[in-house]
């Protein structure tokens, strides 16, 4: 078991790890989607390529007998690519729940979970951590940076554990973008928190991944260093073309988004494009009503 957590670093120098690395093992949220809530007929339309992720009638329930809870029921949600999308809803709608199945962290009960054109639910545990690895970039509240790398090593590490070199060239495009030029050098303990969440911001960025799943990426931070993060986010959206899916509870950050699809009880019940603040705190407050959902 321990050699599964030693990697061998590019300067012969050999990491061990307490825990398999989380970063490619995350619990998290987040997810997305188009205008409306996507029917599985339009999940499957030719023109459905430009979607970076799908979900066509995921349900997931956990327990069984009087402890059955139906945490997604017939979800069929797709993810735009080169957008962000913010996921809301109440405690307990199943946002996590969604952002598992859909980033290959958990199974569905029913249905399919596409990440590109590759059918996550087909996958063995060995292909899903590869396809986890090589093709999604994930975000935690908690940075999970290494405490003895610096902030360079720490963004590489994912690369160099997969033994992949870095494109030198975006890897200086990401390090501007999140404005890390002059800490590189600085192990996390040295790094204010939203340095070291651009840390993670970055490391998640680094390989270019289809798609970044970000699990309350702000929940740790104070609400100037959140906005800074919020709005690197943002810009790599904007300026790098990347996909991101971000669980929050907060309308402030889910104002950065593209897209705001709100969840209840398991199921995709609104959706709202150019979110701000507002719009998305008066459209919470309609789920503390009971029956109040659609
Ligand atoms: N492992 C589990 N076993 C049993 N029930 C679970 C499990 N995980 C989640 N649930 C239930 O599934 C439902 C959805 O949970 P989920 O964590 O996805 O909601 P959430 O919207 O992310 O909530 P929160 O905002 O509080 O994090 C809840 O009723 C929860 O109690």
């Amino acid at each position: 078991m321990e050699q599964a957590f030693r990697f061998s670093l590019p300067d012969r120098r050999v990491l061990r790890l307490a825990r398999p690395c989380r970063f490619f093992h995350p619990p998290g949220s987040f997810l997305v989607t188009n205008t409306a809530p996507i029917t599985a007929e339009e999940l499957n339309r030719p023109g459905a390529a430009d979607l970076a992720a799908r979900a066509q009638d995921v349900s997931k329930v956990y327990g069984s007998g009087d402890a059955r809870v139906v945490a997604l029921d017939h979800v069929s949600v797709g993810i735009p690519r080169g957008r962000f999308t913010a996921i809301m809803g109440p405690s307990g709608s199943g946002k996590s729940t969604l952002m598992h199945c859909m980033a290959g962290l958990d199974s569905v009960s029913s249905g399919q979970v596409l990440i590109g054109d590759v059918e996550l639910t087909r996958l063995d545990d060995k292909r899903l951590t590869r396809l986890r690895r090589d093709r999604i970039g994930f975000v935690f509240q908690a940075f999970n940076l290494v405490p003895t790398l610096t902030a360079l090593e720490n963004i590489t590490l994912p690369m160099d554990i997969a033994g992949r070199k870095p494109d030198r060239e975006w890897l200086d495009t990401v390090i501007d973008t999140v404005g890390l030029r002059d800490r590189l050098r600085h192990r996390p303990s040295e790094l204010s928190g939203g340095q070291q969440q651009r840390v993670a911001c970055a490391r998640a960025l680094a390989s270019r991944p289809e798609i970044v799943f970000a699990d309350e990426p702000t929940g740790n931070l104070d609400s100037r260093s959140g906005a800074e993060v919020l709005g690197f986010l943002r810009s790599s959206v904007r300026e790098m073309g990347q996909t991101i899916v971000m669980v929050t509870h907060d309308p402030a950050a889910a104002a950065y988004s593209d897209l705001v699809l709100f969840l209840s009880d398991g199921r995709v019940v609104d959706q709202m494009g150019d979110p701000t603040a507002e719009k998305v705190l008066e459209r919470m407050k309609g789920f503390d009503r009971p029956g109040s959902d659609a």
